[in-house]
């Protein structure tokens, strides 16, 4: 299934036209910049072109007053004074004869992708639209925005295509307040559709529509500069402590940055920390992406130093919720150079390109730590997965240290944020070629190769790196070939002919495991080990970080002293899902990203218990690791899972993981402790901004 890419040159057709500081950013080169670039890199060719649509008034009205949409109805008809006079009752926006059609055009444009997306016509897409939409509300438009072309595609999605859960994130710089003064409640029963339609129905239709009134739920999630509400919108409810209200706490997270130049790693880790645990656990159906990107560097409004290629990783932690539907919609982005740079990687990744190595990750900043900590104690009630969050400091010292850390580091920081505002140079985004083999296999004879999977074929004689083992009569032959044409397949990963191999042995025995220990360093300099399941004996663990062993099982290893060496142990063993997404998205993913393996080896041992939606699950967000080379060792008694594993290697999205049980609690307090643990030599892992100096 492919990617759609909704744009129309009729929504470049209105601009500013008369002077006003706060908008003359907002211009239609935007679009034009963005959509060029996609057609001259030909990734446009590669997507599924879909045409916009108006909204229709019904469509508009899921999200807004008739008195509003009645009064906007009359822009196209104004003067340029009436207009004028018109733009003043709202805030930091302009109205244009043409942009009433434009706004419906985007809208429609939204409408079209979720159409595209919910009936299979296309896995994911995007749609590049003007006017933006997350701050208009229900009788105002504000902020460049019109119509809430997000909103309404969360709303159209419930209500057409009985979605339950959707999840909206916002990656814009700006805090969407319009989505959230939307969903504000929800969940809720959708009281105004009953209550519209009861009056005309008799008695039975009407306790057919209780029944049928389901819990709708969307959450809400945005980060946004906040500047401890010194930045537009400066809004109290942007805060992080805006949770939701009535049966919708917990459904609305903010995260605000109160500082500018956040770069790729505050980015992650707040992903990883955050909104993954929080996504996987409200399970969604549909996820929604107010994609705007002037959280890019370069852009005036943000002023933070993450890279374009940065969107091409949040794109790829989303892909694996909902079962890969996803409908990237853009909101802002005002740098002509990072705008189409960042819609181009996250393009490239809907597409199911490799991502780049996410490179020259640091320790989260001290102010991100902190907003990360807030956030993840106001949630910790809310949400099994944050149940152990470190608790907030009292909210007066933490305002008032970070006001006094404010004034007290004012000018180092003042010099830190000109610096980030100065920042105009960033590198052009790496190539993401994708290898002529997607994924290669090694399998024995009496089994079949998965359909997509090519079988691997290297010469039979030894590796010449092997060969001296067998001079020194190694005992186990075909143990030595089978480790020989492991290397060769290893060799043409690194090389980019072969992107992912899938690897059947008949035992994974510490000599097989053994072997690739030593995996010369000329071949990989940095291999992350993951081992799910017990391993008997691990007497090859190097402490040279030439190699990260991560190993999740139920076995609770005495405190390990290696650094490289990272034991998980879960009570239930990997069958328990909420232990283990909580392992692989708290633990894994922020070491992952810290280590930036140039290899990934995912070994399953026999007996680990894992189901195949979870480890499909795991094999997605490991593929956004060295750029996409992950080799998965199974025994060949295992080799019933061999479709999933290839299935999902070949990057078709994992099915959406069953109902999460609630996490164990003591396995989330032995989690936290390892975390704790471990944040000193791995800065990824930290949540608080405790001892940080
Ligand atoms: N220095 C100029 C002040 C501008 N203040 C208004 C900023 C509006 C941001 C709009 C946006 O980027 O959030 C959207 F996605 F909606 F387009
Ligand atoms: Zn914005």
């Amino acid at each position: 299934m492919g990617t759609a890419l909704i744009y129309d040159e009729e929504m470049t057709k209105y601009k500013l036209l008369w002077v006003d500081p706060a908008c003359k950013i907002e211009v239609p080169e935007r679009l034009t910049v963005s959509y060029e670039a996609l057609v001259r890199s030909g990734l446009s060719d590669r997507c599924v072109s879909i045409p916009p649509r108006e909204a229709t008034d019904a469509e508009i009205l899921l999200a807004h007053s008739e008195e509003y949409l009645e009064a906007v109805k009359k822009t196209p008809y104004m003067t340029l004074e009436d207009l004028k006079e018109f733009t003043l009752q709202y805030g930091d926006v302009y109205f244009h004869p043409n942009i009433y059609h434009c706004a419906k055009l985007a809208a429609g444009s939204a409408l079209q992708l979720v159409d595209s997306v919910m009936t299979g016509k296309v896995r994911n897409g995007i749609a590049l639209v003007r006017p933006p939409g997350h701050h208009s509300m229900r009788s105002a438009a504000n902020g460049f925005c019109v119509f809430n072309n997000v909103a309404i595609a969360a709303q159209y999605a419930k209500q057409k295509h009985g979605v339950k859960r959707v999840l909206i994130v916002d990656w814009d710089i700006h805090h969407g307040q319009g989505v959230q003064y939307c969903f504000e409640d929800d969940p809720r029963f959708n009281s105004s559709y009953s209550l519209r339609t009861c009056s005309r129905l008799n008695r039975l239709n009407i306790l057919l529509i209780i029944f049928i009134l389901v819990f709708y739920s969307v959450l809400y999630y945005s980060w946004h500069r906040y500047e401890h509400q010194k930045f537009w919108p400066n809004l109290r409810e942007s805060d992080y402590d805006s949770v939701g209200k009535g049966n919708g706490a917990g459904f609305n997270v903010n995260v605000p940055w109160n500082k500018v130049g956040m770069e790729n790693s505050d980015y992650l880790s707040i992903f990883c920390h955050v909104l993954l645990p929080v996504a996987y656990e409200f399970c969604p159906d549909l996820v929604l992406v107010c994609a705007g990107f002037d959280s890019a560097i370069g852009d005036p409004e943000g002023e933070m130093c993450a890279t374009p290629d940065i969107f091409a990783h949040l794109t790829h932690l989303l892909m694996n919720l909902a079962g890969g539907k996803l409908c990237a919609v853009l909101e802002g982005g005002y740098n002509l150079t990072s705008l189409p740079q960042s819609v181009c990687q996250t393009v490239q990744t809907l597409l199911g390109d490799p991502l780049p190595q996410p490179a020259g990750l640091r320790s989260p900043c001290k102010s991100a730590l902190e907003s990360l900590q807030c956030v993840r104690s106001a949630h910790r009630r809310y949400w099994s997965f944050l149940k152990h969050a470190a608790n907030q400091p009292s909210t007066d010292i933490s305002t008032k240290r970070i006001k006094l850390a404010n004034e007290e580091e004012g000018k180092t920081e003042m010099a830190v944020e000109e610096r980030a505002a100065e920042i105009k140079e960033w590198p052009e985004p790496p190539e993401r070629p994708s290898p002529p083999v997607r994924c290669a296999s090694l399998l024995p004879e009496d089994v079949a190769c998965p359909d997509g999977l090519k079988l691997f074929s290297s010469s039979k004689d030894l590796h010449p790196l092997l060969a001296s083992k067998l001079q020194n009569g190694a005992d186990d032959q075909d143990a030595l070939i089978t480790v020989s044409r492991l290397y060769a397949m290893i060799e043409k990963m690194l090389t980019n002919e072969i992107g992912s191999g899938l690897v059947l042995i008949s035992d994974i025995s510490a000599a097989m495991m053994g072997a690739l220990q030593d995996l010369p360093s000329d071949l990989v300099d940095r291999v992350l080990v993951v081992c799910v399941g017990k391993e008997k004996d691990l007497n090859y663990l190097t402490t040279d970080g030439k190699m990260l062993f991560v190993q999740i099982s139920d076995e609770d290893k005495e405190k390990e002293k290696n650094k490289y060496f990272i034991p998980v142990s879960l009570k239930k063993g990997c069958s328990d899902t909420a232990g283990f997404i909580q392992a692989v998205l708290g633990l894994l993913l922020p070491l992952a990203y810290e280590y930036d393996p140039t290899l990934v080896l995912l070994v399953r041992t026999p007996g680990s218990g894992v189901d195949d939606s979870m480890w499909q699950q795991l094999i997605g967000l490991l593929l956004g690791f060295a750029k996409g080379h992950t080799l998965v060792l199974m025994q060949t008694n295992e080799k019933v899972h061999v479709g999933p594993t290839a299935s999902a290697l070949l990057g078709r999205p994992a099915p959406p993981l069953l109902e999460l049980q609630t996490l164990d609690q003591e396995d989330g307090e032995a989690l936290e402790r390892l975390r704790e643990r471990l944040q000193t030599d791995w800065k990824m892992l930290q949540t608080t901004s405790e001892g940080t100096e």
